[in-house]
């Protein structure tokens, strides 16, 4: 039977055995201080198997080359300067030379299965090209190093720690499996090179001069990344929870799942919670205000105030299809002006198409609490006043407006309870050959537009009742004849036209019926 771990005390300059067994000897500890190995394990050189040697102020080892079946040797903290004893040891596979005087890296014939070396905290200064090392699956190059260089053919290498050199650039790690890497105190100020790592996990780039976080976003595995002393930039651990969504732990604390929400409603937040805030500000605003007395045709909470909110994404036809409406049912409803920041197009009328206005004056009629809602579109704002609402009101009309689905969103946590329809285009093609025929909008804005069908569809999916109606607006006319439908169903208007043929009696045509 082999023997697992076998203890030699050094006293007073010889190293003595304390014990053995079966006659085979496999690992030595030594301790104590010792400058030289002197007869050390003299004649039981080929017996052993693992050597550890710290803290013994030793420089001079090249009596260790008879140690020819070493699998592990651990030298650290002593004064090494030449490690060229190791070209003997063919069957080495953990090499610990970290705290001595070596500046020859791998000055050294390679072992075949050397596997993990700890050269850190030596006196190293330029990395040379280990493809002959190609077994190495773990190693640490903590010294003054300012670039990183011939790593490429280490094939198997997944841990890594280049930690306290004077690196500037991430480089050369292209091509390596590398699970864990440490970089921490170098003199990055740009995440870079990282890109192709997708299999680390575990991540140091503490105590740099980094400023920005990109170049991590497509790290999927990573678990665990160490920042500290980098960014200045507030709230910076929210963004990179948000960035890498699977992290684990960030800068040695753990990454709650509160963190994990906060970081998603702040970067990306879901239509309600953008919705909610908007809501939020809008009435804030609003009791900030001297309180008015309102026309009497405005809601009470018994009476929600009816309204009519055609949404869909741009371009679809909404607007005009609003328009239509109004013209046709100019008895029921008028035109909900919306303000914007953005220019008139072409044939556009202020005030009657929407409010053109500037920046300025659109963030002082929100401090003003003039909002219901409004979002933010194509780089633009818009937004419905409670003023716009009750000069409809007043005509005694019921308000029809079009949105896009954020202002539907939005509106649903007023206390008014519109009729939602939806315009969704089914034919992409045929929606893409509109939008471009327009000669308004640009490809990327095209594009956005396309995109955000799929959001009106997957609202409209998972949220049952959302919608009051959901029309196809692929053709117009068509689209048309079925929301006129629609409108007339809300309005009673078919079993009145109905009544109507039968007693010949006239209708009573008031908004106030709407919806009920
Ligand atoms: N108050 C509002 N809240 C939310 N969305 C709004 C509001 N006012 C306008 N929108 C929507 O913003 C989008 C951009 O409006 P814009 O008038 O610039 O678009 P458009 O190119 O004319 O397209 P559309 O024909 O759909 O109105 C449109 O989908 C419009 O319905």
């Amino acid at each position: 039977m082999e023997v697992k771990q076998v203890t030699l005390r050094e006293r007073s300059g010889e190293v003595k055995q304390h014990s053995k067994k079966d006659g085979v000897l496999t690992a030595a500890m030594v301790s104590g201080n010792m400058s030289n190995l002197g007869r050390f394990g003299t004649g039981l050189q080929h017996l052993y198997h693992h050597l550890s040697l710290p803290s013994y102020n030793l420089s001079d080892i090249s009596v260790l080359c008879k140690y020819v079946h070493l699998q592990k040797l651990e030298l650290p903290h002593n004064k090494i300067k030449d490690l060229s004893c190791v070209s003997h040891m063919p069957y080495l596979v953990i090499l610990d030379a970290s705290h001595n005087e070596i500046s020859n890296f791998f000055g050294f014939q390679p072992p075949k299965n050397l596997k993990e070396v700890n050269f850190s905290h030596n006196r190293m200064t330029k990395m040379k090209d280990l493809s002959a090392y190609s077994s190495l699956s773990k190693l640490d190059l903590d010294n003054s190093f300012s670039e990183i260089t011939g790593l490429e053919q280490c094939c198997k290498l997944t841990h890594l720690s280049l930690a306290h050199n004077k690196i500037s650039r991430i480089s050369g790690l292209d091509s390596l499996p590398l699970t864990h890497l440490c970089l921490r105190g170098n003199q990055l100020e740009r995440i870079e090179g990282l890109e192709n790592l997708k299999s680390l996990q575990d991540l140091d780039l503490s105590l740099n001069s980094i400023n920005s976080l990109s170049g991590l976003q497509n790290l999927h595995l990573l678990g665990s990344i160490n920042l500290e002393k980098n960014l200045e930039q507030p709230d910076y651990r929210l963004a990179v929870v948000f960035l890498l969504q699977h992290l684990t732990m960030l800068d040695q604390e753990k990454v709650t799942a509160e963190e994990k929400v906060s970081s998603i409603n702040k970067y990306d937040p879901p239509l309600d919670v953008v919705a909610a805030r908007d809501h939020m500000t809008h009435l804030v605003y609003q009791l900030m205000q001297p309180q008015v007395v309102y026309d009497s045709t405005l809601p009470s909470a018994d009476s929600p105030y009816p309204m009519l909110v055609l949404t869909g994404p741009q371009g679809c036809g909404k607007r005009e299809l609003a328009h239509r409406l109004c013209q046709e049912f100019c008895e029921y409803f008028a035109y909900g002006t919306c303000h914007t920041t953005r220019g008139p197009y072409f044939g556009e009328e202020n005030g009657i198409d929407y409010h053109f206005v500037s920046e300025d004056d659109f963030q002082n009629m929100i401090h003003m609490g003039k909002f219901m809602q409004t979002v933010q579109y194509g780089g633009h704002r818009y937004g419905l006043t409670r003023d716009a609402i009750e000069e409809v009101a007043r005509e005694g009309l019921a308000c029809c407006v079009h949105m896009e689905l954020e202002g539907v969103f939005s509106l649903k946590n007023s206390y008014f309870e519109p009729r939602y329809i939806l315009l969704i285009p089914t034919q992409l093609e045929k929606y893409m050959d509109h939008l471009k025929s327009r000669d308004l909008y640009t490809q990327a804005q095209i594009d956005t537009a396309v995109s955000r069908i799929v959001l009106y569809a997957n609202t409209n999916r998972h949220r049952p009742g959302f919608f009051d109606n959901v029309i196809p607006c692929d053709d117009w006319e068509e689209a048309y004849q079925t929301l006129r439908q629609v409108v007339k169903e809300y309005l009673l208007l078919e079993e009145q036209e109905e009544g109507e043929k039968q007693n010949r009696t006239s209708p009573d045509n008031t908004s106030a019926g709407l919806f009920v």
